[in-house]
């Protein structure tokens, strides 16, 4: 079997390969998706078919029959060649592949195609981007360090809880960005010292003037907007790792999370009436799906705080960890995670998401829209001020 599969490699990749299903010198591989969300226009296919001869590294055969099969299913629809003899072997696993997607609609098989080798092309050029792999100082207030497989962003303004300033959120934008394309496997969101993080640093509203008012609710709106936006659409699998209590949006972001691990300190508070404002990364949607409306309205609504316990019971958290041995244990199972093969795990991850993909930036639109209403609305300003004055505190 091993020389069976060398032999393929090698003809595959010399093109030496003729017969009647023609070689294809240069496809991608294959996922059996479907849906109104999937749909790659011809240009995108014509793109990833001159990507695929652009891949530095050798996809493996397994990747390669299903390049090959994606390509004839997206071009002649299902296969109808010949079934070929036993022992023409490269030609029976090419068949055998092709024949194994059935009736798979041509417009799915492309949109795979463009899909296995978008995730192709990105692990192949994070592998040639080993500055990506370097810490990185970014400002002080976050630190990104990529190591054994994990790139890590922390959030590092304990003495202000990690609360988040504008500068952070363009920051964080910034480094999700390079997250998804170096090398790193799986990406980690904590914070440094004895919070998570606060959610909204308030000071961020502070000094506006008041013809300015309109305008920066405005401008505010979009950046939450993008910043969401990057949670929603992020490839790889992003792990958030809750080191203490957790406010504001560094909550309702945890439902655009893979994976949620907290310690036994943690605590989740959302108290947007009690700021004046309004739900935002995409909770008023996943939320209620995730732990039944009532319970969301208790948070999203009331402000009501869940201990660590509760938010696992609601399905928030994955798996809550005793405090003082929290970073051990948490770090080991991701390490671990870290080196499963990237490829299977961005793949599973866009499966299970894709379908929500597009309602979950609606949903991110309308939050964004409505909260820069409420930032310019009395109950809202009297709130903040009243933070600011240290007259309130959560
Ligand atoms: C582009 C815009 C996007 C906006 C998205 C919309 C997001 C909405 C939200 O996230 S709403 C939630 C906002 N957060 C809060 O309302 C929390 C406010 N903070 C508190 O209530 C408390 O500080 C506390 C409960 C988090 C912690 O209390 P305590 O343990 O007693 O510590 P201190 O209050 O002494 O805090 C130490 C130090 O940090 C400052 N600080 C803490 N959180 C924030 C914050 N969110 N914004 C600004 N500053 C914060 C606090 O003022 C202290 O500063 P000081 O030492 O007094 O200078």
């Amino acid at each position: 079997m091993a020389r069976v599969v060398g032999l393929l490699a090698h003809r595959w990749f010399s093109g030496a390969f003729r017969g009647p299903l023609q070689v294809i010198r240069c496809p991608a591989p294959q996922l059996h998706v479907s849906g109104p969300a999937m749909a790659a226009s011809q240009e995108d296919f014509a793109k990833a078919m001159n990507q695929v001869k652009l891949l530095k590294e050798d996809p493996g055969n397994e990747v390669k029959l299903k390049l090959y099969a994606l390509y004839k299913q997206a071009t002649e629809g299902p296969c109808n060649a010949p079934k070929p003899g036993m022992l023409d072997f490269i030609l029976k696993a090419k068949w055998d592949a092709w024949n194994a997607l059935g009736n798979l609609p041509k417009e799915t098989a492309r949109q795979n195609y463009v899909d296995l080798v978008s995730s192709l092309s990105a692990s192949s050029c994070s592998q040639v981007t080993p500055a990506a792999d370097k810490k990185q100082a970014e400002s002080d207030s976050l630190v990104v360090t990529s190591e054994d497989g994990i790139t890590t962003i922390r959030l590092n303004r304990p003495a202000k809880k990690n609360a988040l300033t504008t500068q952070m959120y363009r920051d964080i934008m910034r480094a999700l960005e390079a997250a998804s394309e170096d090398s790193s496997r799986i990406t980690v969101l904590t914070g440094s010292g004895d919070y998570y993080c606060s959610g909204n640093d308030l000071t961020n509203f502070k000094d506006i003037p008041p013809d300015k008012v309109e305008e920066r609710a405005q401008s505010s709106a979009v950046l939450l907007r993008d910043f969401v936006d990057r949670f929603i659409d992020f490839p790889k699998p992003l792990i958030a790792v809750v080191n203490g209590p957790a406010v504001g949006i560094s909550v309702t972001l945890l439902g655009l999370f893979d994976v949620v691990y907290a310690s036994d300190r943690a605590t989740f508070h959302t108290p947007f009436s009690h700021l004046g404002q309004s739900p935002e990364g995409c909770s008023s949607y996943i939320f209620p799906k995730m732990m039944g409306p009532s319970k969301a309205a208790e948070m999203l609504i009331f402000g009501k705080k869940l201990t660590a316990r509760e938010a696992l019971a609601q399905g928030l958290v994955t798996a809550v960890f005793p405090d003082d041995t929290f970073q051990k244990e948490v770090w080991a199972r991701l390490k671990a995670y870290a080196k499963l093969p990237p490829n299977a795990m961005r793949i599973a991850k866009r499966l299970m998401r894709h379908q929500e993909k597009e309602k979950l930036h609606a949903v991110n639109a309308e939050e964004s829209r409505v909260l820069a209403e409420r930032w310019v609305s009395d109950e809202c300003i009297t709130a903040i001020v009243a933070f600011l004055s240290k007259k309130a505190k959560l």
